[in-house]
């Protein structure tokens, strides 16, 4: 049985199948035109953003609400969710890349199923945001790793070292029908997104849906999103 849906009623949710593999992340290959933030129009920019902050709060404060056992029994079905995005995507991840998350704020705790990926021989990995206003950097990880307090406090893996991810989790504060996602307000993954290219996929609450987070030139679309209700494709 399959648990994916369309993210729309109706026919056609894509496949996404070939939405996979990852090129390296060489900035050097972003168009130079890819984002000009002078084609934005001010104001319309400055609403979007103050819409796009109440919702936020909002989408924070519902989620900080769920009970212990709810929130777990939400993770673990995103864990499946995943690990039928690895069947279709990744069947072998052995020496694959995967950038999880460490949890903060309340978001789905998917360490557990990071965890079983590397017992299968993925590598792990997590991002930093090591410069404000510049794409995140992914660290090696393991469970039970060394860590330290990175930018606004999230602990991240104490290591120099970097991995170029193949599929990326992106936690989600919001997301919308069309792919799209709402984080915390610093722009860091479509940064990322836009200087690499690995699989991603976001990750959270089915609640924490919009029906649009009006997307903006820098916006960028996920390959899927994973919720408790399953895994669903964005409409090509
Ligand atoms: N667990 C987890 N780790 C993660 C992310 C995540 O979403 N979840 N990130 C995913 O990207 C990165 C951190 N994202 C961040 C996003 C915004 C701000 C921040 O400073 N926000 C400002 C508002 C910015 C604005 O509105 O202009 C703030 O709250 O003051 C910090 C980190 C990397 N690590
Ligand atoms: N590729 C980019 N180049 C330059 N600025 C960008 C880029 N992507 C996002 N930004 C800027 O980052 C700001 C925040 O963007 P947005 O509201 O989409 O954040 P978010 O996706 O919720 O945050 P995060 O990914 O950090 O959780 C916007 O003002 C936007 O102009």
């Amino acid at each position: 049985m399959t648990r994916r849906q369309p993210f729309t009623a109706g026919p056609g949710g894509a496949d996404g199948d070939e939405q996979g593999g990852s090129p390296p992340c060489l900035a050097a290959q972003i168009a130079p035109d890819y984002f000009d933030p002078l084609a934005v129009d001010a104001g319309q920019a400055r609403d979007v953003a103050r819409w796009r902050k109440a919702r936020r709060e909002e989408l924070l404060a519902h989620r900080a609400r769920l009970g212990v056992a709810e929130r777990q029994a939400i993770a673990a079905a995103i864990a499946r969710g995943l690990d039928e995005v690895l069947a279709a995507h990744f069947p072998d991840i052995r020496g694959k890349v995967v950038a999880g998350y460490w949890p903060i704020r309340s978001e789905p705790d998917l360490r557990p199923w990071l965890a079983r990926l590397h017992d299968r021989g993925a590598l792990l990995a997590l991002p930093e945001v090591e410069r404000r206003a510049s794409p995140l950097v992914f660290r090696p990880w393991r469970p039970g790793a060394l860590m330290r307090r990175g930018h606004w406090n999230i602990p991240v893996p104490d290591t120099a070292d970097r991995l170029v991810p193949d599929l990326v989790l992106a936690p989600l504060v919001g997301w919308d029908g069309a792919g799209y996602r709402l984080g915390y307000g610093g722009g860091y993954f479509d940064r990322t997104l836009a200087a690499c290219q690995p699989l991603a996929i976001g990750t959270g609450l089915q609640a924490a849906r919009l029906a649009t987070i009006y997307p903006q030139p820098h916006d960028i679309r996920l390959a899927a999103i994973v919720t408790e209700a399953g895994l669903q494709y964005p409409p090509r």
